[in-house]
């Protein structure tokens, strides 16, 4: 590994280290049945995975949402979730290899995730490689959220590491302007939750990767 100026990875969760799309999806479709509507297929629902239980309830209820209780609805949404959070949930492939490359070469990492906080520490025991986190930032940890800078700027200063000297990988584009706006070199997960229609270029990151191993080339 050549060594450059980067000395910390921060990661995005869902639709970058995790893929999580399957068991949101469940859940939405736990609810959609629950309402005796219609439920939404894989196809459907993974490219809205970023987007968490608005966005994904936003989907399934389309035009009927009006007629529900929201905060009913996601409060159904993040019961069954909890309940039910690393049924299909699974390490994206190179992800595992990636994470043990960074340990071994003394490049700290951590996630910074818009999941609320309870639900990201109740599933990050599921994997082993997380024990090797060094911080965790949640959608719920400081009161503001990505795109807002402050998640991954509380991130960096709680690994002592300077902004400038971060990556921040994601597949989103609140990731890429958050990372931007945090000043640390921006990386596109292009293996996530990404529309097919999307224009990356728009985005204004630094990188765009297809693969969690072409990170290495940043370090
Ligand atoms: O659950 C969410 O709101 C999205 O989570 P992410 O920031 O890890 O993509």
């Amino acid at each position: 590994m050549q060594s450059k100026s980067i000395k910390a990875v921060l990661f995005d969760l869902d639709g970058t280290l995790l893929d999580t799309a399957d068991d949101l999806g469940s859940a939405l479709n736990h609810v959609l049945e629950q309402h005796n509507l219609p439920t939404v297929t894989p196809e459907a629902y993974r490219p809205i995975a970023s987007n968490g239980a608005k966005g994904l309830l936003e989907l399934g209820f389309a035009e009927q949402l009006s007629k529900f209780n929201f905060d009913q609805l996601r409060e159904q949404f993040l019961d069954y979730y909890q309940n039910n959070i690393a049924q299909k949930t699974s390490l994206y492939g190179g992800v595992p290899a990636l994470l043990e490359t960074l340990n071994s070469n003394n490049i700290a990492w951590g996630v910074v995730t818009n999941k609320p906080e309870y639900l990201t520490t109740l599933l990050l025991p599921y994997f082993d490689e997380f024990t090797a986190s060094q911080i965790m930032v949640g959608g719920d940890t400081l009161t503001q959220r990505k795109p807002h800078p402050a998640p991954l700027l509380y991130a960096a200063q709680a690994i002592s590491i300077a902004p400038e000297q971060c990556l921040y990988v994601g597949d989103a584009l609140r990731d890429i302007e958050a990372g931007n706006a945090a000043n640390m070199t921006t990386v596109i997960a292009e293996w996530g939750y990404i529309k097919e229609d999307e224009n990356l270029s728009l985005w204004q990151a630094d990188f765009s990767c297809k693969k969690p191993q072409e990170i290495l080339s940043f370090i």
